[in-house]
């Protein structure tokens, strides 16, 4: 079953409230826990199983693991496992995109159900060129994974870049130009197409048209500002496509597991009204 049904209907049997699974240092030294790679497990494995089985999908932030070099990744993996053994879809948040031939180790790394990483899907950048995802393009459609390439992000800086005017200033803006290649990906696809978007959660306005017909990620839910309303606000008919996701102010609620799922399951039900 491809990425883009799986998300249509996980999110309309939970919802679409995104858990974002990131060991922060002072996240696990407010939940009691030493900043090592002992801290880092019991952390991972106790949010993952708190939430996943109470969400369409989770968000693993590859840097928090990355920091305790192989040992970090090796619990990684068992997050990803968990959280899929729990029904949830696990997206990688790890932000690649290099030139061609790297773009394919990465796919391989993330997309490939053979890989111990093998995730439903991956954050990617388009900012080599949208041309230079293709691998990962490839990759997703050969192993019915997914892809949230950057669009417009949640940070203040972001707009530098995704705000530019392509054609020497004559044409749409960078932000533009990468929905216009969503567009493409997904069009005739039901009920949704693979290719999604992150645009933040926190942006006053989009600078791109959202109307293309695949999933959306909204981090910057939560501790960076962004509100049920905003959701609705930024994606207006677009909303009923899009997972918001949040980190800190989730995480902030542990360690008791009774806590950490009443807030995932609180988040579903804000989203929901
Ligand atoms: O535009 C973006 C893209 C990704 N992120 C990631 O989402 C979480 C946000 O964490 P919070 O604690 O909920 O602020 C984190 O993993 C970021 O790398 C983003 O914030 N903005």
């Amino acid at each position: 079953m491809t990425f883009g049904r799986r998300f249509t209907e996980k999110l309309a049997e939970r919802g679409s409230f995104c858990a974002g699974i990131d060991p922060h240092g002072p996240l696990l030294e407010a939940w009691g826990l030493d900043d090592d790679v002992a801290g880092l497990e019991r952390f991972a494995l106790a949010a993952t199983e708190a939430v996943a089985p109470v969400c369409s999908m989770i968000k693993p932030q590859s840097a928090f693991y990355e920091r305790f070099g192989s040992r970090g990744v090796a619990v990684l993996e068992r997050v990803v496992e968990i959280g899929r053994q729990a029904g949830a879809l696990v997206l990688l948040d790890v932000k690649r995109g290099d030139i061609g031939s790297t773009s394919q180790a990465y796919a391989d790394a993330y997309l490939d159900p053979a890989s111990p990483l093998a995730c439903d899907a991956v954050t990617v950048s388009p900012y080599l060129g949208f041309g230079s995802l293709t691998p990962f393009v490839e990759t997703a459609r050969r192993h019915d994974a997914g892809l949230f390439v950057l669009v417009e992000t949640s940070n203040k800086e972001g707009p530098e870049v995704q705000h530019a005017r392509t054609d020497d200033g004559a044409g749409p803006t960078v932000a533009q130009r990468m929905t216009d290649h969503l567009r493409e990906l997904n069009a005739g696809a039901e009920p949704l197409g693979s290719f999604g978007a992150v645009v933040g959660a926190t942006l006053a306005s989009p600078a791109a048209d959202l109307a293309f017909n695949g999933p959306l990620l909204a981090p910057g839910f939560g501790a960076q500002g962004g509100t049920p309303a905003d959701i609705r606000r930024i994606f207006g008919a677009q909303a009923a496509h899009v997972a918001p996701s949040s980190s800190r102010e989730l995480l902030r609620r542990g360690p008791d597991p009774a806590a950490l799922r009443e807030a995932a399951l609180r988040a579903n039900d804000e989203l929901r009204a």
